[in-house]
């Protein structure tokens, strides 16, 4: 499998094609370009490109952050991204920002394009366009019932088969948390949960790398390859004495 250059992530507050390159944006760069080819809307490039080789990628997704203003989708990315907390005052999204990481998947290079959603309710609309070629969803909150309504939100514009996980933010902040491990694992909505902390770190890498295995166990559809989410999430958090980051 040859490798692709990941794209650097920049802020878009405009369209869904201003720069998705699963989306429409640098999407369409990768289209047009000879040797890509696309399949379930999944980016495989087919051309290697001259440049940092922990940039290259094998598979490209679209991982979307979602939630009410101020449950930490920004924080929670930057953490991610950068291993840093993003601390100082509180400056909320306006419409939608994306970074981009490349994780080793057991030997596949996986691009995972985050985009951080606005919160706010003014920006709901510029949110929905987003949705249809996202692969995966994550939906933050620390309040439980809240869960549901972002999953019909997501329900009513995504694909159908969409990679989803609740991530119940915030972990380290005991009093301000509503959603704990327990409540999470016992939510019905048949969704994967885990606890996070963008502050701490906990289980920030883990998060993400749970969802990107999904997205490439389902692209690679290898029958002799079995993954199930909620199982490998609750393993590496038994494994890593409860939480990591
Ligand atoms: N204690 C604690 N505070 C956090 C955590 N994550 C974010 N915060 C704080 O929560 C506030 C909001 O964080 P953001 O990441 O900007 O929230 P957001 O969800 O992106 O908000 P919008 O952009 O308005 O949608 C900030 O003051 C952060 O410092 C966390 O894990 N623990």
């Amino acid at each position: 499998m040859s490798r692709k250059k990941a794209a650097k992530g920049k802020a878009s507050t405009s369209s869904p094609s201003a720069g998705s390159p699963t989306g429409k944006g640098a999407g369409r760069t990768a289209r047009s370009s000879p040797g890509i080819v696309q399949m379930n809307g999944v980016v495989h490039p087919s051309r290697p490109s001259v440049s940092n080789s922990s940039e290259f990628y094998d598979i490209a997704f679209k991982v979307m952050l979602v939630g009410d203003s101020g449950v930490g989708k920004t924080c929670l990315l930057v953490r991610f991204k950068d291993g840093a907390f993003l601390a100082g005052s509180f400056i909320s999204t306006v419409g939608i920002d994306f970074r981009n990481k490349v994780l080793n998947i057991d030997g596949v290079n996986v691009k995972l394009q985050i985009w951080d959603t606005a919160g706010q309710e003014r920006f709901r609309s510029v949110t929905h366009a987003y949705y249809r070629d996202a692969h995966a969803a994550c939906p933050l909150s620390s309040l439980s019932c809240v869960y549901q309504a972002w999953l019909t939100e997501i329900h009513g514009y995504a694909q159908q088969d969409v990679v989803l996980m609740l991530l119940g933010n915030k972990a380290d902040a005991t009093h301000d948390r509503v959603v704990k491990r327990e409540d999470g694992e016992r939510l019905e909505f048949g969704v994967p949960f885990m606890e996070t902390s963008a502050r701490s770190g906990l289980n920030a890498e883990l998060a993400f790398t749970a969802v990107a295995k999904e997205l490439k166990h389902r692209s690679i559809k290898d029958p002799s390859e079995k993954f199930k989410l909620q199982e490998y999430v609750n393993t590496e958090m038994k494994d890593a004495g409860c939480c990591r980051s």
